[in-house]
């Protein structure tokens, strides 16, 4: 079985003719559990769709998908399983809903069905440092701290995979590496394939490997900690 995340020389095209474009172009990319990478690119060059398409949000034209030795190729019921329990989101603006504590935010992605082994919400919140607001709404927080409570709720099903969006555009620099740190230690303790997409160069110190990505082709760039 191909553990953490695998793309095999997947290529997605938008639209037809004088209009198409191709958004990834033959690319490929394992992730190994306990491995959190880096992917760094200009606008534009396709990595919102290499992320739809690692989510199972988006089949791609060719090429192979697997999630946790599942391939995403399969019925729309199996990727919708695997996106619900398998994988975990955190966006740019973490999506958050106004009414709820952030406790009942981190709750929520197990309410939607049975979860096997999830985390527990409160020791989570704990996790991400914080326990001492978990009663507050989103309009009750800074930018830094809706984010932790947004990796909180990714991480609450357990996910094999994790992928996350320019977390730290809303965010200065000191919490930007405190959000970093906390998804790399995250992704090294739980054993997750993580992928971040970020325009952040600060930030990639935290990050196992970094990729880059121009007109939709994935590259190696080094590793990060060189
Ligand atoms: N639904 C769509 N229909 C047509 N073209 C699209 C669609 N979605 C994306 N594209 C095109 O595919 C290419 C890749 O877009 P994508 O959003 O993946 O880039 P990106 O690297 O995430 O950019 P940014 O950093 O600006 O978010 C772009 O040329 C974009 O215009």
């Amino acid at each position: 079985m191909t553990t953490g995340l695998l793309l095999e020389r997947v290529t997605l095209r938008h639209g037809d003719g004088e209009d198409e474009t191709v958004a990834l172009d033959d690319v490929s990319l394992h992730v190994e559990p306990g491995e959190i990478v880096a992917v760094v690119g200009p606008s534009g060059a396709g990595k919102s769709s290499l992320l739809a398409v690692a989510g199972g949000l988006t089949v791609p034209d060719a090429g192979r998908v697997v999630v946790d030795g599942v391939d995403l190729a399969g019925p729309e019921r199996v990727r919708a399983r695997i996106r619900r329990t398998r994988i975990g989101y955190v966006f740019q603006s973490n999506n958050l809903l106004p009414a709820l504590t952030a406790v009942d935010q981190v709750r929520l992605p197990l309410t939607f069905g049975r979860i096997e082994n999830p985390r527990d919400p409160v020791e989570l919140l704990a996790e991400v440092g914080m326990d001492h607001k978990s009663g507050r709404r989103p309009h009750q927080l800074s930018g830094g701290e809706r984010q932790r409570v947004g990796v909180a709720r990714a991480l609450v099903t357990r996910p094999g995979v994790l992928l996350v969006d320019e977390p730290t555009s809303a965010l200065d620099r000191r919490r930007s590496h405190e959000v970093l740190a906390l998804l790399a230690q995250e992704t090294h303790e739980h054993h997750m394939a993580t992928v971040v997409v970020t325009h952040d160069h600060d930030v990639l110190r935290h990050c196992d490997r970094v990729f880059e990505m121009i007109d939709g082709r994935l590259t190696e760039e080094r590793p990060a900690m060189a």
